[in-house]
Formats: structure tokens, C-alpha cells, sequence
């Protein structure tokens, strides 16, 4: 198992130029290979808590320790997957999957490793093909398999999907979870997609606003096969959380867990 083990410690937050904290009192842990979605409405702080886990921003209060050590900086050990891929669209796919191996000096890897990751991410065969002859859904493929490169222990996936199809969103969504899995990351996905995070997550974080705090932590129990069927079980997961996120969204929720 290679997954990172987080924990956020009394960690507040707020900006300079803000009235009042973003986040506040916020204390939880994230297992090894875990997959956790961070799910709340517009503006409640969830692309800032995970820009803290990726040691972008840091906390104004307490801290994010990331297996047993306190996160100062941005390292290939935790990547970030935005909602556009940001690859260079005149470089081919492999040349683009290899680029977080150049910036981390491992370029003796890049011939074993880019073979592997476009294998895991079905991109093999578009190898030699620019990135710029990729549809939408392949781009964020290339960018999962230049994040998957440098072998990492954890993903932080900041609603990278929500510019696709519908059809190709709901793909990538099952096989990043699956990809996650078998690699045994630990995963941390921004979202206020509630159908989204009942398929992708073991664990649903709703985070009430002002300030950001965790309102509901919420274990998915769906089996693997009825996340992929949109089951009757899957549907009255959904229906749950819904209720919950509404409730929240709404200012009704019960005492804060966070
Ligand atoms: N650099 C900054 N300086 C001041 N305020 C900021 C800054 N970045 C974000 N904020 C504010 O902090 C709050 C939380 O922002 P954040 O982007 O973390 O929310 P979010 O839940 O990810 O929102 P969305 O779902 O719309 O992306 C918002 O009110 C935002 O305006």
C-alpha cells in the first residue's frame, strides 16, 4: 500500500483580504487509500483546503501533517489534477506524460514508466499522437498519466471533470477510482456533484460556508458493481447525501461534526 495518510489539525483559515475565516476548526483524518470527496456548495473554502493538502496555501491556523509530517511545500509525492489539463499542445502524449518525470530529474525513468501509466490510463496506442488531437475527456487522461508518472502517494482532484460530456465524465470517474485503487492512492476530490461523489468516494466530507466546517462525514458502503450500475442501491445512496448536502446548502444542518 502506498496511499498518504492525512491528517488536518485544527486548521483555520483566513484570507487577507477576506471579512471573516473561510475555514474554521477543522479536524480530520484521511486513511491510506482512502478516497474522500470534499463536497459543498460554491465558495464554502474546498478548492482552499485542498490547496493546503498540496501545500499551495497554508492554513493560518493549525496545520495539514501528511504521514506524520507537516506540509510546507508542493511535492510530486501529492499531485493536483485541475479542471483543465494544462498540457503543451504541440508535444505528443508521451512527451507530455513524461513532463512531471523532467521536473522531478528522474528522466533515466521515462522509458519504463510513460509506457506504463499510458497503458494504465488506455491512452498506449495515442503515444505519437500531439495532445492537441485529443478530445476533451483523452487530454485529462494524459494529464492523469503525467500526474501517475512520478508514482505518488496521494491524488488531489479539483473537479477535473465537470468540463466533459456527461457520458465521458461518468468513464474517467470510474476508472480513476478504479486506477486509484489499484495503485492503492489515497484520493481527494473536490466537488458539488453529489452523484459524483457517491461514485467515486468511500467517504463524503459536507462542508457547511461561512465558515467552511464539516458539517456530515458520511462512509459510501456501495459495493463496487452498484456504483457502476446506477442501482437501486446507488440511488438511494444518492438520495441520502442529497438530503444531507440540501440541508446544509440550506443552513439547516445539525451540530457541526468538524
Ligand atoms: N486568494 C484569495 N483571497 C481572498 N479570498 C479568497 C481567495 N481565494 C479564495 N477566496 C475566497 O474564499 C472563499 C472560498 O473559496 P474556495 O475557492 O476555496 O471555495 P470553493 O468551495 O472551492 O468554491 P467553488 O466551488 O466555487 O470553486 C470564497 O469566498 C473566495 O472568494
Amino acid at each position: 500500500m502506498r496511499g498518504a495518510h492525512v491528517a488536518i489539525r485544527a486548521l483555520s483559515h483566513t484570507y487577507r483580504r477576506s471579512d471573516g475565516p473561510v475555514l474554521r476548526d477543522m479536524d480530520f483524518e484521511i486513511h491510506q487509500g482512502e478516497v474522500v470527496a470534499l463536497l459543498g456548495r460554491s465558495g464554502c473554502g474546498k478548492s482552499t483546503l485542498l490547496h493546503m493538502m498540496a501545500g499551495l496555501t497554508h492554513p493560518s491556523e493549525g496545520e495539514v501533517v501528511i504521514n506524520g509530517r507537516g506540509v510546507r511545500a508542493p511535492s510530486p509525492r501529492w499531485v493536483m489534477m485541475f479542471q483543465a489539463p494544462s498540457l503543451y499542445p504541440w508535444m505528443t502524449v508521451a512527451q507530455n506524460a513524461a513532463l512531471g518525470l523532467r521536473f522531478s530529474r528522474k528522466t533515466n525513468e521515462i522509458a519504463t514508466r510513460v509506457p506504463e501509466v499510458l497503458d494504465l490510463v488506455d491512452l498506449a496506442a495515442f503515444a505519437e499522437r500531439n495532445a492537441q488531437d485529443l478530445s476533451g475527456g483523452q487530454q485529462q487522461r494524459v494529464a492523469l498519466a503525467r500526474s501517475l508518472a512520478t508514482r505518488p502517494e496521494m491524488l488531489l482532484l479539483d473537479e477535473p471533470f465537470s468540463a466533459l460530456d456527461a457520458f465521458t465524465r461518468r468513464s474517467l470517474q470510474q476508472d480513476v477510482r478504479e486506477i486509484a485503487r489499484r495503485l492503492g492512492l489515497t484520493m481527494v476530490l473536490v466537488t458539488h456533484d453529489v452523484s459524483e461523489a457517491v461514485l467515486m468516494a468511500d467517504r463524503v466530507l459536507v462542508l457547511d460556508a461561512n465558515p467552511g466546517r464539516v458539517a456530515h462525514d458520511v462512509t459510501i458502503t456501495l459495493k463496487e458493481d452498484a456504483r457502476r450500475a446506477g442501482s437501486d442501491a446507488f440511488q438511494e445512496e444518492q438520495a441520502r447525501l442529497m438530503q444531507l448536502y440540501t440541508d446544509v446548502a440550506h443552513g439547516d444542518a445539525t451540530t457541526p461534526l468538524g
